[in-house]
């Protein structure tokens, strides 16, 4: 089964239409005579698990930063419907607040400080980190800040939540474990995700959709429909996702590396 198929373009926007969190239409930013995104179109379903794909360099966490409102773009090119929340590639935590503390701040907008207590401790316990409480961001490991960081984006209720690579800086196997907690926390709270990603496995495994972006373009957009607990995609189905993807950026996937003894890995050596 093929599991990768050619997403349609975006079509024209519909004035008053609610059927995406997110659209954006020909959007382009530049920084001085540097022209970072040319004529951006893509649309963000809700619920939908979105991977945005591409080399350092190419526009992705500026994309990222239109859609987070952190960078203004013009509202007839990004618009956002509902609340966005974004977790960074570092945590960063404010050292000198307690955890609770850190994740309560992204509610400014809930005036009794109890409520915000309790709305912390709750998004706490989603990622895990009910025993951390009162413990000081140095005293947390780079996996733990990284819940942290994740409880702060989920304690607003996004609608759109926006993760700005952050599983690169982490160890392979707390990686798989972020993996596994993205997953169920956007079961869970049913918001659309959208993730910027190097890493061409880690959007296969976890995206609905891959938007390619290069040299501020999307060169390519996919659906993917990689069934992820049903039945296992099958080595030859994932190598081949993987090399058309690498095509679209003009990548060729690693050969096999010919000094390896084939033999080995039939267990017959
Ligand atoms: N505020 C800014 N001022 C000037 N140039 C900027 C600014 N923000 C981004 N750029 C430039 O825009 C280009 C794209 O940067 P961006 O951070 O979006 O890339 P990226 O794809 O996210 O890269 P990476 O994967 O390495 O994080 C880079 O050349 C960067 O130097």
């Amino acid at each position: 089964m093929a599991f990768l198929k050619s997403s349609p373009d975006p079509g024209p926007t519909t004035d008053g239409a609610t059927d995406h969190v997110a659209r954006v239409r020909s959007h382009n930013r530049s920084f001085g005579s540097t022209h970072v995104l040319r004529s951006i179109d893509l649309d963000i379903r809700p619920g939908e698990f979105v991977a945005l794909l591409g080399r350092s360099g190419c526009g992705k966490s500026t994309l990222l930063r239109s859609l987070s409102r952190l960078d203004k773009a013009p509202a007839s090119e990004v618009q956002v419907n509902g609340r966005s929340a974004v977790a960074f590639q570092e945590p960063r935590l404010l050292p000198w607040r307690k955890v609770h503390e850190n994740v309560a701040l992204a509610l400014l907008n809930t005036p009794q400080r109890k409520d915000r207590f309790e709305l912390a401790e709750q998004a706490l316990a989603e990622v895990g980190l009910s025993d951390k409480l009162d413990a000081w961001p140095l005293e947390l490991s780079g996996g733990q800040a990284q819940r942290v960081s994740l409880a702060r984006a989920l304690v607003s209720n996004p609608s759109l939540l926006l993760l700005d690579e952050p599983f690169s800086a982490l160890d392979a196997l707390t990686r798989i474990e972020m993996h596994q907690l993205v997953i169920e926390l956007w079961r869970r709270h049913s918001m659309a995700i959208l993730l910027v990603t190097h890493d061409v496995d880690e959007a296969l495994a976890l995206a609905d959709r891959l938007y390619v972006l290069d040299e501020g373009k999307v060169r390519q957009s996919w659906d993917i429909s990689l069934p992820r607990s049903d039945r296992a995609p099958s080595q030859p189905e994932i190598a081949g996702a993987r090399a058309e993807i690498l095509a679209s950026l003009g990548v060729k996937p690693t050969p096999p590396n010919p000094k390896r003894n084939p033999l080995k890995n039939q267990g017959a050596a």
